[in-house]
């Protein structure tokens, strides 16, 4: 490596190593690294908050143009990140360790997104080194609390005045690791909902066999559940559709017993329990239909089954469809974005809808183009898993594919 390239990785392992993981992000000590780090780069810097706590920071960074007549160029990245279970990570998920040996960064948020803050800023070094100097002004968004859904981050930021003052005529948002050597793009993100299925039913003695018992009124869900998502991972796994092209219902919490000292109560069958399911739909699926499957088939009040269904963020753009982005000849930025990828030596992968969900579709519901994208080839997906980590190599690499994209979509004259 180079003296700079060095310095590079240095950087990302710094920020790594700042506590942005929930429930209580480093939003403050995220700030103070950043913040001074644009300025270093002669960026402009600017600092919104859209709660009256005023803990939740937005940070908005600027190169401006020559030509500020002409839309934006928005970079975002989310600044938090999932919490990380420490004692199944093989390195400390706060110590962006390197190992010398394969040059892997261990980090939580190596993926998912921290590397991006960095490659875009290292890219802006590079190409001001390099006498650059963008018609388009660009901006770079980092925002809080994406990973808990947006509500005081990027949602709030989509309806501000401050982010209509930014006239954004294009973003580029995170999108997720590729295991081959192509990278990979994403035009729309999955609708999220959250489901909890809550089951009551007759208590009594631990070793009585009677029908109706909450916990298997609970089970009978479960079962239908896995039904579907057999038949829905079944198309997956034949290569028929692409993992975000499909409906995937997950449970991701179970909450039944009677807690005792030790643990749970083991003699006696509890009147309720609960399950809460990460419900993800591509941008065309019949939502009605889902809700008819669920009051039928998931959990039937005859089953003393009730359930809650919550709705996460848009699911239509401003003229009512379904929330994507073009990705052929009617949208100019995705030929422009296309070219610089091909100029930077890359190759894109056919445009995805992403299987996860990103601050992306806020920008996407007004009707503004964004995609999805982070240059990790040959790189393991591991977002939200334990030893997430990052090659060295990989995130240099990004930053060169950076330059080619930004100084290609901020030169763009439509
Ligand atoms: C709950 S909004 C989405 C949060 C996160 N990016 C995810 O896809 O899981
Ligand atoms: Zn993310
Ligand atoms: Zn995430």
């Amino acid at each position: 490596f180079t003296e700079l390239e060095s310095d590079q990785v240095a950087r990302f392992q710094e920020y790594l190593r700042i506590r942005t993981a929930h429930p209580s992000p480093d939003y403050a000590g995220a700030a103070a690294f950043l913040l001074p780090y644009a300025a270093s780069l002669g960026l402009r810097t600017a600092t919104l908050h859209f709660t009256p706590c005023r803990t939740k920071p937005l940070l908005l960074l600027t190169w401006p143009g020559s030509d500020p007549s002409l839309p934006s160029v928005l970079l975002n990245s989310h600044i938090d990140s999932v919490p990380a279970e420490a004692e199944r990570w093989s390195h400390p998920p706060f110590a962006a360790h390197r190992d010398p040996a394969t040059g892997r960064v261990y980090a939580r948020g190596a993926q998912d997104d921290k590397c991006l803050p960095v490659q875009y800023l290292e890219a802006i070094r590079g190409l001001r080194a390099a006498g650059f100097a963008p018609a388009r002004t660009v901006h770079i968004s980092l925002v809080p609390d994406e990973e808990i859904g947006g509500v005081d981050g990027f949602e709030k930021f989509a309806q501000s005045e401050e982010f209509r003052a930014l006239n954004v005529g294009f973003m580029l948002d995170e999108g997720q690791a590729s295991p081959t050597d192509v990278f990979r793009v994403f035009y729309a993100d999955r609708l999220v909902w959250r489901l909890i299925v809550k089951a009551a039913g007759a208590p009594g003695h631990g070793s009585r066999m009677f029908d109706g018992a909450a916990v298997d009124n609970l089970m009978d869900c479960l079962e239908a559940v896995a039904g579907f998502r057999e038949a829905q991972f079944g198309m997956v796994k034949a290569g028929e559709r692409g993992p975000g092209e499909v409906v995937s219902v997950n449970p991701v919490y179970m909450k039944a017993g009677i807690p005792s000292p030790t643990g749970f109560v083991m003699n006696m069958q509890p009147s309720e329990a609960e399950v809460g399911f990460d419900l993800r739909l591509p941008p065309t699926a019949d939502i009605e239909q889902i809700k008819r499957r669920l009051k039928e088939e998931w959990a039937p009040a005859h089953k003393n089954l009730t359930y809650e269904l919550i709705r996460k963020g848009p699911v239509t753009d401003v003229a009512g469809r379904p929330i994507f982005t073009a990705t052929d000849e009617s949208n100019p930025w995705w030929s422009v974005f296309e070219q610089a990828i091909t100029s930077a030596g890359g190759k894109l992968s056919k445009p995805e809808i992403l299987s996860s969900t990103t601050d992306s579709r806020f920008v996407r519901q007004l009707g503004i183009p964004a995609l999805g994208f982070s240059p990790m080839s040959n790189t393991p997906i591991l977002l939200h898993d334990n030893n997430e980590f990052l090659e060295d190599k990989v995130f240099l690499r990004g930053i060169k594919v950076y330059e080619h994209v930004i100084r290609a979509l901020s030169s763009f004259k439509a």
